[in-house]
């Protein structure tokens, strides 16, 4: 039967069949998979935040914190600042030449060639406070930490990458001003390319430190002199943008590499660097900022400090009644879901934070969502999923889709039965262009999965199937829709996976296939969190309309079900 006759057409009965189940969630032994290559790490489950002390009071973003709720706060422990962020508008956007940016010629230009026509809420949030904060701590040391949480696809990248090209594009002399850690490989290669675009026409340089290449050519790329003991350290980039564990790295083992003069620390997606350990770096960046720069021997053998010892954090230290109070690095928090637990943020040892929350869809719940984004949700039969997603396929036309499983391989296994069936159904009887499905995981060697993400960008790939790889921070313009084709286990992994479409103010629709043993604890993961009701919309395929897919699906199923025999 034609999938597109079969819309209308009778069912003509089930045949015995391979259980997809069996098949997409089958161990390993049997695999066929390409030469194995090292994986990139892959999003660890997360950890749920909201028990006991970690649980933040619900505060409508509306009516404010009542007396009641800023009560529980305090028997919590939830610091003040913690409790009480500055709400911004999501719609409150600025015109580029708005006086409070202070924007210069040069970065109004880049925005121009980026076709940035205004700034996002996050960025008019952000960028004032960053300015205002650098121009006078140099008089008084009054630099306030900075936690940002604002919603998916809002733009938080440039209201970093702004206002610190903004702050160093003056500099003389380079030094390793500004310092970005993001969880993975790909999201810094993304970020890299942000602050690479917004340098450009400056001096500024921007180095990469992600472990692509080898450590001794990241090393000669980031410290120029490694030769003898530096005071003041070398350094042949302005702004590094790193990964937690090369960054460990870096400090254990290259000469010269130094963060004393450190003025910007951004931790993008903060909320998953401060929930794991990536060889215990934070400790050691804490440890590397604070220590006192190594002095060097004059010839009599006594410590004096080498003019480059003189900067700014180690005037006080060093130059006696010539000393200045010790400038202070700005930690700068970013996140779609910034950690609302204490105890993580406290080891960060924020000075005078503020926290800055953008609304989005959804706000009174602790999570926001793009207000371009659409929902939906279909409860349908466990081993009857993969039919269930041809059926969106079909009858929702996706095409520039992402579907994300619960593991790398239920992502193999359910893009096999997807292709396979895409291959069986006949030319011409599936409405629209030909299907094309794809899988996209980190055991795919490197350059496929680069040719993969090439063809996708190029309209030529109508599904990707993958675990959660880039279900955090990738910004993806041709994402039209994401599938949650496993129900996600926390929030947080709800919002990021999600938050691949609809970026940017574009609209997308995220779909969400809840098997019935996942029924009550998905309903009850929204409700907790603010986010049923009107938040999502369930689709209830008509009577007979998955009948006429069913067919082809029952081949394609028996086809993969061959291989793992
Ligand atoms: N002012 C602007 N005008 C138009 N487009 C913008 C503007 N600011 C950012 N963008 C674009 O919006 C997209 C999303 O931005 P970005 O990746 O910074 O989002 P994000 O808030 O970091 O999302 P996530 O939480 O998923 O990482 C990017 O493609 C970026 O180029």
């Amino acid at each position: 039967m034609e999938p597109s006759q079969g819309r209308d057409g009778a069912d003509t009965g089930r045949r015995k069949r391979s259980k997809p189940d069996d098949i997409i969630a089958k161990k390993d032994r049997h695999s066929k998979r390409p030469e194995q290559v090292a994986p990139v790490a892959e999003e660890p489950a997360e950890e749920e935040e909201g028990h006991g002390l970690e649980r933040f009071p619900d505060f409508s973003q509306e009516a404010g914190p009542t007396q009641e709720t800023m009560l529980e706060a305090a028997r919590m422990g939830i610091p003040h600042w913690l409790a009480h962020p500055t709400t911004i508008d999501c719609e409150a956007h600025a015109a580029i030449d708005d006086a409070r940016l202070a924007l210069s010629a040069h970065v109004r230009a880049r925005c121009e060639a980026a076709g940035i026509e205004s700034l996002f809420a996050v960025q008019a949030a952000v960028i004032p406070v960053l300015r205002a904060a650098h121009t006078a701590a140099r008089l008084r040391q009054h630099m306030r930490d900075l936690c940002v949480s604002a919603p998916t696809g809002s733009g938080k990248t440039l209201a970093f990458v702004v206002p610190i090209v903004e702050q160093l594009r003056a500099r003389v002399v380079v030094r390793l001003r500004a310092l970005v850690v993001l969880p993975t490989k790909d999201l810094a290669r993304q970020v890299r390319d942000s602050f690479a675009f917004f340098c450009t026409g400056t001096d500024l340089r921007v180095g990469l430190a992600t472990g692509d290449a080898s450590l001794p050519r990241e090393q000669h790329a980031l410290v120029p002199d490694m030769g003898s003991p530096l005071a003041g350290g070398s350094s042949a980039v302005d702004i590094l943008v790193c990964t937690p564990g090369r960054l460990v790295d870096h400090l254990a083992s290259t000469p010269n590499f130094t963060l004393q003069h450190l003025e910007f620390w951004v931790m993008d997606e903060a909320d998953r660097l401060l929930g794991e350990a990536y060889q215990e770096w934070l400790p050691k960046v804490q440890a590397s900022i604070e220590a006192a720069p190594v002095p060097s021997l004059d010839e009599h053998g006594g410590a004096i400090p080498r003019p480059d010892a003189c900067t700014r954090r180690s005037r006080s230290a060093g130059l006696g009644a010539l000393a200045r109070p010790a400038a202070r690095v700005q930690k700068l928090l970013f996140s779609a879901t910034l950690t609302q637990n204490p105890a993580k943020l406290a080891r960060l040892r924020l000075a005078r934070p503020l926290y800055i929350s953008v609304t989005g869809k959804g706000a009174g719940g602790t999570y926001a969502f793009p207000p371009t984004l659409d929902e939906f949700y279909a409860t349908c039969p466990q081993d009857e999923k993969p039919l269930w997603l041809i059926y969106l396929l079909w009858e929702r036309r996706i095409r520039g889709g992402v579907c994300f499983t619960k593991s790398l391989e239920a992502a193999h296994r359910l893009a096999q039965v997807v292709q396979t069936w895409a291959a069986v159904v006949p030319d011409g009887s599936w409405p629209g262009e030909k299907i094309v499905v794809a899988e996209y995981s980190s055991d795919l060697p490197p350059a496929q999965r680069a040719q993969t993400m090439r063809l996708f960008k190029q309209g030529k790939i109508s599904l990707l199937v993958c675990s959660d790889l880039i279900a955090r921070g990738m910004d993806i313009d041709q994402i039209a829709a994401v599938v949650n084709y496993d129900v996600p286990t926390h929030m947080s992994q709800y919002t990021h996976r999600v938050g691949r479409t609809a970026r940017a103010g574009r609209h997308g629709a995220a779909y969400t296939l809840v098997a019935a043993p996942q029924a009550f604890h998905f309903k009850k993961m929204m409700k907790d969190n603010g986010h049923w009701g009107g938040c999502l919309r369930a689709i209830v395929p008509p009577k007979d309309a998955l009948a006429g897919l069913r067919q082809q699906y029952e081949a394609a199923l028996e086809k993969v079900g061959k291989v793992y025999e």
